[in-house]
C-alpha cells in the first residue's frame, strides 16, 4: 500500500463585508501592509457593472482577483466557487505563490448567509478552507440608518464575528455613538466591537468559525440557502458537485491550469444572470463616463445638485474624475449616502483609461434621470472649455 499523502492544513479565510461605503477597501489597503499578512490573497465582488475596487486596492496587484457585475451573495457565487477552486489548483501545482490566507470583500449589498452556506458546506472548499471569521464594518455615520433601511445590513451585523466601526471621528454626538454601539448589542449580542485603527492580529485568527456560538437567526438564514448544485436551473456544470470533478487525493487537480495573470478574470465570466438587483428591484449601480476633462468646480456643482435633489435616495458614488486643472493626476470621489468624503488628488492614473468614471448606487431613481443631470453638466463643462479655449 503506498504511503497516503497528507491533506494540506486547511487555509484560513476571513470574509470582510459591511454596507455600501462602509470602509472595507480603506481597512483592507491599511491591513496589508502589515506583514502578518504578505501572502494574502484578495477576492474583490463588486457590485454593477463598472468594477473600480481593483484599482483602489494597493499593492496587491498580483494576489487579487476580482468578481465582477453582480453580487457574490446569489449571481456570483458559482463564479466564487470556481474561482476558489481555481486559485487552490495554481497554489497546488506552484503557478502562483503559496498564499496562506483568503480574504473576501464581498460587495457592501450582500447578504453573507449563502456565502458563509457555501464556504461552510461545499464539500472540497470547507475541507481546504476553514473559516476564519466575519469581519463586519458599520460606519459609524450612517450606521442606523442603514441598520433601519436595509436587512443585509443587519445580517452583515449578526454574522459577524469582530465588528469594525468606522468614522467614528466623524461622529458630533457621543450619544449617537452609544446608541449605535446598543443596537449592534442587540443584533449580536457579545460580539468584539474594534474601532477604525483596529489592528490585522484582532481582526484574523479569530478562530473555528462556530455556528453554535452565532445568534440562532443566522442558522435559520443558513438552513434556508442550498448549494448551487442543489438547484438545478442554476446548474452550469461547473463540476463543483463534489464527486463529479476530477481532484486526486485531497482534490488536487492538475487538469487546465490557467497561466494567465490573476486580473485575467475572463475565465471567471460564465453564463450567470447579471440580475443585480434580485435583492431589492429598487437599488441600481451605473456608471457616469466623461472623456473631456471637467472643471473642478463643475463637479463640486454636480454632486450638490445631485445630493439636493435626490439626498435620501443616493447609496454611494464613487470613482475618478479628469479634473481641468490637473488632468494628469485624477481626482478619487468617495459619497456615501449623502456624505462626500474629502476627495484625495491621485499621483497618477491607475490604468491605460483616462475617462472619468463614476459608479453612482441609487435606490429609486431611474438611471435616465441621473444620465440626464449629468449630461447636462458636461455641456456645461463643455461651453466652459471651449470659452476658455
Ligand atoms: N473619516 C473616515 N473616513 C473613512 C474611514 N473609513 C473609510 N473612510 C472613507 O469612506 C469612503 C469609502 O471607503 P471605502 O473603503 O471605499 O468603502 P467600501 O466599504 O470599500 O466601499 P464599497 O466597496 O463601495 O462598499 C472613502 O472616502 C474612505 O476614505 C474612517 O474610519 N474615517
Amino acid at each position: 500500500m503506498s504511503s497516503p499523502q497528507t491533506c494540506p492544513e486547511p487555509l484560513p479565510l476571513t470574509l470582510l463585508t459591511g454596507f455600501l461605503g462602509a470602509g472595507k477597501t480603506t481597512l483592507l489597503n491599511r491591513l496589508l501592509k502589515d506583514p502578518a499578512l504578505a501572502q494574502t490573497v484578495v477576492i474583490v465582488n463588486e457590485f454593477g457593472e463598472v468594477g473600480l475596487d481593483h484599482l483602489l486596492i494597493q499593492g496587491v496587484e498580483d494576489g487579487m482577483i476580482l468578481l465582477d457585475s453582480g453580487c457574490l451573495c446569489c449571481t456570483i457565487r458559482d463564479d466564487l466557487i470556481v474561482t476558489m477552486e481555481d486559485l487552490l489548483r495554481r497554489r497546488d501545482n506552484g503557478r502562483i505563490s503559496p498564499f496562506n490566507r483568503v480574504v473576501i470583500e464581498t460587495t457592501g449589498l450582500a447578504d453573507p448567509a449563502p456565502i458563509l452556506n457555501v464556504l461552510i458546506n461545499h464539500p472540497y472548499l470547507a475541507m481546504r478552507f476553514r473559516l476564519d471569521g466575519v469581519v463586519t464594518l458599520v460606519d459609524a455615520v450612517n450606521g442606523m440608518a442603514t441598520l433601519d433601511a436595509h436587512e443585509e445590513a443587519r445580517k452583515q451585523v449578526v454574522a459577524a464575528d469582530r465588528l469594525v466601526l468606522t468614522k467614528t471621528e466623524l461622529v458630533e454626538h457621543p450619544a449617537e455613538l452609544a446608541s449605535l454601539r446598543q443596537r449592534l448589542a442587540l443584533l449580536n449580542p457579545g460580539v468584539a466591537v474594534l474601532g477604525p485603527q483596529a489592528a490585522a492580529r484582532s481582526l484574523f485568527g479569530a478562530g473555528l468559525y462556530d455556528l453554535a456560538l452565532r445568534p440562532a437567526e443566522i442558522g435559520q438564514w443558513l438552513a434556508r440557502e442550498t448549494l448551487p448544485g442543489e438547484r438545478p436551473q442554476h446548474d452550469h456544470g461547473h463540476g463543483h458537485h463534489g464527486h463529479g470533478h476530477h481532484h486526486d487525493h485531497c482534490g488536487h487537480d492538475h487538469s487546465h491550469d490557467h497561466h494567465s495573470h490573476d486580473h485575467d478574470h475572463d475565465h471567471h465570466h460564465h453564463h450567470h444572470h447579471h440580475d443585480v438587483n434580485r435583492h431589492d428591484a429598487s437599488i441600481r449601480a451605473f456608471a457616469l463616463t466623461a472623456e473631456n476633462p471637467i472643471p473642478q468646480a463643475t463637479v463640486d456643482l454636480f454632486w450638490t445638485l445631485l445630493r439636493s435633489v435626490h439626498g435620501p435616495k443616493l447609496l454611494r458614488m464613487k470613482g475618478l474624475v479628469k479634473v481641468a486643472e490637473h488632468p494628469d493626476q485624477p481626482l478619487l470621489l468617495h459619497a456615501v449616502q449623502q456624505i462626500l468624503h474629502p476627495p484625495v488628488i491621485l499621483e497618477a492614473w491607475p490604468d491605460a483609461d483616462r475617462r472619468s468614471r463614476l459608479v453612482v448606487i441609487v435606490k429609486d431613481i431611474e438611471e435616465s434621470v441621473v444620465q440626464r443631470l449629468w449630461a447636462a453638466f458636461l455641456g456645461q463643462a463643455g461651453q466652459t472649455a471651449a470659452a476658455g479655449g
